[in-house]
């Protein structure tokens, strides 16, 4: 299995208050991975030095790409939805052409293979019909499906998902993790989720960012790694089959 990302003793904070602590962390090709944490724990702030959106104090951030060391990699990622300016005057169909990393800002200048892409994308997300609607006329749900197509359209080597599932409802939440099945035969993907009992579900490996980070090569976890990492007792929903599939812990020093 060849990485893509290998974060090595990693540290951020922010105006002196550190958020993330000696994390290591690979991510391998066509991985599944999933992020939990508790409210403050620094996953978003992982997700933004992974990104380059956010420099960090000290380690290293390294890519790869079919085994080989590369400067950058083409990566795709859905903003936690409070971060998103619903007033920004931008129509559905700009939103999903915004994420072609090109630098143009008319409409009028993307090509029509390009503007045909989109409109898959579009079709893709079930957004068909709304591609011309300003994102402040949509739902909270529709907002996050368009920023989905945002983050897929240049077909990226991985996709970070932030919280993706947050205003979706129960009908696209289905169809948004088969998509997510689809799309890691195409790429890796990471997904930063509170709901646990989804992220089992769906992940290969698992890791949970409180300040440090502790990894697991499966989902097969416990209540209590979960608690202990969580540090707070948790709800977790649809998690009835997991003590089945418990298997060994490894021990991790912080
Ligand atoms: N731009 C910022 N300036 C100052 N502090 C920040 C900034 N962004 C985040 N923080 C702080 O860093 C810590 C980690 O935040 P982060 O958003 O990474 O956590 P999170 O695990 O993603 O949380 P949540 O589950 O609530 O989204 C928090 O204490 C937060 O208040």
């Amino acid at each position: 299995m060849n990485p893509i990302i290998k974060v090595k003793n990693l540290s951020a904070s922010y105006e002196g208050k550190q958020v993330l602590k000696n994390v290591d962390l690979t991510v391998y090709e066509h991985d599944f991975l999933g992020i939990i944490g508790p409210n403050g724990g620094g996953k978003t702030t992982l997700m933004k030095c992974i990104l380059k959106l956010k420099p960090f104090d000290s380690g290293e951030l390294e890519f790869f790409k079919n085994g080989r060391k590369v400067t950058e990699l083409n990566m795709g990622y859905l903003p936690q939805y409070n971060l998103i300016d619903k007033k920004f005057p931008i129509s559905v169909l700009e939103v999903v052409l915004s994420g072609l990393n090109c630098n143009m800002s008319l409409i009028s200048r993307y090509s029509k293979a390009q503007k045909t892409k989109a409109q898959q994308v579009i079709y893709r997300m079930g957004l068909d019909g709304l591609e011309k609607r300003p994102i402040g006329q949509l739902s909270g749900g529709q907002i996050q499906r368009a920023l989905l197509g945002r983050a897929i359209i240049s077909d990226p080597d991985v996709l970070i998902l932030d919280e993706p599932s947050t205003y979706i409802d129960k009908r696209f939440e289905a169809k948004l993790y088969q998509l997510l099945e689809e799309l890691q035969k195409e790429c890796s993907i990471i997904l930063v989720s509170h709901d646990i009992g989804t992220v089992l579900q769906q992940v290969k490996t698992i890791a949970c960012v409180n300040e440090t980070l502790d990894y697991h090569p499966d989902t097969g976890i416990t209540t209590e790694w979960i608690e202990k990492n969580f540090n707070c007792p948790i709800e977790v929903l649809g998690f009835g089959s997991i003590p089945h599939r418990v298997l060994g812990i490894e021990n991790h020093t912080h």
